[in-house]
C-alpha cells in the first residue's frame, strides 16, 4: 500500500504514472488540503516524495529493481493547494548499478510554469533487498498477489 501511488491511502498522493517517449514517464499530482505545509501551500517534503515516486517508476520501465540512494529537489515556486503538478522524468544515464534520473514539475499542465526540479541517484538492488529488509507480512502480501501492484500493471504495454 504505497503512500505515493496506493488507492487505499486516504491522504496519499494517488499518483498515476504513464510511459512517455524513450526512457521517460509523466505523472500528475492533485494537491489536496491534506498535503499542506505552510498555510494554503504544499508541504515541500511531499513534493519530494512525488519526485521520488515518479523517478522511481523509471525502474519498472527499465526492468531494474532499484532504491533511492540520493535525491535533491529545487523548489522554484510555491505551490498552492487545489492545483495540479504535472511531472516529467527521464533516465539520464546508467553506470554499473547506478541509475541517474532527473525530473521537473509544472503547474496545471505539461507546458505550465516550472515549479520544481529534482535529480536522483537510484541504486540497483537484488529483489531479496525487499524480502530481507521489509516487514514479513507486507512482503508476503506482494508475493501472494503480485498482480495487485499498480506500477507493474501500468507498464504492461506493447512497445
Ligand atoms: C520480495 C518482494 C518483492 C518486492 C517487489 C519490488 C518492489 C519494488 C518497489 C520499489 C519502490 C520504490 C519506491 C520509491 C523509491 C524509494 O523510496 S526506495 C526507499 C528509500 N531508499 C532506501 O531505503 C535505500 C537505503 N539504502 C540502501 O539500502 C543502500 O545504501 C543502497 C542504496 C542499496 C546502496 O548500498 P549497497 O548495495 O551496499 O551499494 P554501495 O556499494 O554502497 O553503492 C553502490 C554505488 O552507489 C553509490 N552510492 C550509494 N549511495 C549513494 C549516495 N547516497 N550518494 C552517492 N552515491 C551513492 C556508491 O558510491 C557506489 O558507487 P560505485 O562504487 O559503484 O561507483
Amino acid at each position: 500500500m504505497c503512500f505515493a501511488c496506493g488507492d487505499e491511502q486516504a491522504n496519499g498522493l494517488h499518483l498515476r504514472v504513464f510511459a512517455a517517449e524513450g526512457v521517460a514517464v509523466t505523472a500528475q499530482f492533485e494537491v489536496a488540503a491534506a498535503h499542506q505545509g505552510a498555510p494554503g501551500l504544499i508541504h515541500g517534503g511531499l513534493l519530494t516524495l512525488a519526485f521520488d515516486e515518479v523517478m522511481g517508476s523509471l525502474q519498472w520501465m527499465m526492468r531494474i529493481p532499484a532504491v533511492t540512494g540520493r535525491l535533491e529537489t529545487d523548489f522554484l515556486r510555491p505551490i498552492p493547494l487545489g492545483r495540479t503538478v504535472h511531472f516529467a522524468a527521464r533516465c539520464r544515464g546508467v553506470h554499473g548499478r547506478k541509475l541517474y534520473h532527473c525530473a521537473e514539475g509544472r503547474l496545471d499542465g505539461p507546458d505550465g510554469e516550472p515549479v520544481a526540479r529534482a535529480s536522483a541517484l537510484f541504486v540497483e538492488v537484488r529483489l531479496d533487498h525487499f524480502a530481507k529488509h521489509g516487514r514479513a507480512e507486507e512482503v508476503q502480501a506482494v508475493l501472494d498477489n503480485p498482480g495487485d501492484h499498480r506500477t507493474l500493471r501500468a507498464f504492461e504495454v506493447n512497445p
